[in-house]
């Protein structure tokens, strides 16, 4: 018989790090109490190249400077007919060219499919090789509808709805989201494998 497989001791609570208010917002409905964490605003540096690259990279990094486990996220919006661009390069692109632009990107072709991604990284510590989640909500591109408080919200509809995420109920939104899903990934991971997290006063473990 194999030996029951011992849990991981985590020396403390997962530190989520991001610099964005709206995604922590997310992030906390959506775990809830599934997963002891603590944010940490941070603006890490984030590599080119492919979306889960770049958030393993993102993790190695946020390891090394909280010096415990950790969680990132990234989030790309990616359009078919641009073979998968802006992708993670949308956050400057929604900076420079707003949502008009967006959807001008987009004017020469009859496609405006799209889809948004989300990459959650964690890492048990420095060293540690990161563990990705990645979720996917596939959509299309169309005029800005609704609130305009986060992101490309409004100018995303997914596919199978008639709003834009902007124009959705939170609660809707974080049941069909990018977000949602990568994270589902990792609590079910982190239901697997049974985490158990070392307290200041409980330093007997
Ligand atoms: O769920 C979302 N809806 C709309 N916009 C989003 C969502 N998630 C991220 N964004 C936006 O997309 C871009 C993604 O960039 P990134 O993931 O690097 O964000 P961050 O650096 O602000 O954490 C940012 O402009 C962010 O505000
Ligand atoms: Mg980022």
């Amino acid at each position: 018989m194999a030996a029951a497989k011992a849990a991981v001791v985590l020396p403390r609570p997962v530190t989520f790090v991001t610099g964005n208010a709206k995604k922590l917002e997310e992030v906390k409905a959506i775990i809830g109490n599934s997963i002891p964490f603590k944010s940490l605003k941070l603006d890490l540096p984030e590599l080119q190249g492919e979306p889960e690259d770049i958030s393993k990279e993102k993790a190695r990094l946020a390891a090394l400077q909280v010096n415990g486990p950790v969680l990132v996220e990234d989030t790309c919006l990616c359009f078919n007919a641009l073979k998968g661009l802006p992708g993670p390069y949308i956050k400057w692109f929604l900076e420079k060219l707003g949502h008009e632009g967006l959807n001008n990107l987009l004017m020469a072709y009859e496609d405006k499919s799209a889809y948004a991604l989300c990459a959650f990284s964690f890492s048990h510590g420095p060293g540690a090789e990161p563990l990705t989640f990645l979720g996917k909500t596939p959509g299309k591109i169309v005029p800005a509808r609704g609130p305009t408080d986060f992101g490309w919200d409004p100018v995303f509809q997914p596919d199978g709805y008639e709003q834009t995420y902007a124009e959705m109920a939170k609660e809707e939104k974080n049941k069909i989201s990018h977000r949602y899903k990568s994270l589902a990934m990792l609590k079910s991971h982190f239901k697997e494998a049974g985490y158990v997290f070392k307290t200041a006063d409980d330093d007997t473990i």
